[in-house]
């Protein structure tokens, strides 16, 4: 279980994260949404520990991480992070990126493990391609590989649909889905789409200006008459019309 409570985290002199308490099971994945400037990425930063305040509890498996021995480090050993702009070393092909990534396991298991998750990420194909040639979706799905090739205890996804297309989106969400699955682990999923995390996420929380307007199961979201939520669904049901409309237009 992946526990959070910020009591106050000030980031500018008008803009404050405040009394946010998140719980995440294993095996579970959290939709955060909000309009851009809610403070959603300040919570990863300091979800994965690239942001330090002593007014914030992390822990994972009752676990406190945000301690003085874990501050040591740039980030949490424990925290799989695939940031909203991803920093991948350029020169390297894809096979040779994940040989890097998983250089800690023995010679004779590496290969297997590599054309193994190549496989899963559907990423078989560009096995030989540099990184600096990849796709905007093919990148996301290296960033991920990434974020796991450790033995991670929770992941934290920043935006990790902006830039793909439907088709992409599908697929991408399909292997963050496994992923978490397989792993059994916590997982924080950032967007400003609730689109795209509907059929993904087990649970949601709403930020706005820096608080947690909402939170809860789908069937919570779809019972609850909080006005943030009231405004959502309605946009979501005006965007599922116009769609109806356009592909009834397409037939
Ligand atoms: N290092 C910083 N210096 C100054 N202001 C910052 C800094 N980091 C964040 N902010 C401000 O904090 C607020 C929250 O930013 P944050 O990036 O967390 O929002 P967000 O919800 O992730 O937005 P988006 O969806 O656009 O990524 C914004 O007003 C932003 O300008």
């Amino acid at each position: 279980m992946l526990k959070i409570g910020i009591k106050k985290h000030q980031v500018t002199s008008h803009f404050a994260l405040s009394n946010i308490q998140i719980k995440v099971k294993s095996g579970e994945i959290y939709a955060l949404i909000g309009k851009s400037g809610s403070g959603k990425s300040t919570i990863a930063s300091l979800l994965v520990g690239l942001k330090y305040d002593p007014e914030y509890s992390i822990s994972i498996d009752s676990k406190e991480l945000n301690d003085g021995l874990d501050r040591l480090i740039p980030k949490f050993k424990k925290a799989g992070y695939v940031p909203q702009t991803l920093h991948l070393k350029p020169h390297h092909t894809v096979y040779n990126y994940a040989q890097v990534l998983f250089q800690y396991l023995p010679n004779a298991q590496q290969d297997a493990v590599i054309t193994k998750y190549l496989k899963q990420f559907y990423l078989s194909k560009q096995r030989d391609t540099k990184v600096a040639d990849l796709s905007g979706g093919e990148r996301q799905k290296l960033a991920l590989l990434e974020a796991i090739s450790q033995p991670i205890s929770y992941l934290v996804l920043d935006e990790p649909f902006s830039q793909l297309d439907t088709e992409q989106k599908l697929e991408f969400s399909q292997i963050i889905a496994s992923v978490v699955n397989e792993r059994a682990i916590p997982c924080i999923l950032i967007s400003h789409d609730l689109t795209d995390i509907l059929q993904l996420s087990h649970s949601v929380g709403i930020m706005e200006n820096g608080k947690l307007v909402f939170q809860g199961s789908w069937t919570k979201f779809k019972e609850s008459s909080n006005s943030v939520v009231l405004r959502l669904k309605k946009a979501i049901l005006d965007w599922d019309n116009q769609m109806k409309g356009l592909i009834n237009n397409l037939r």
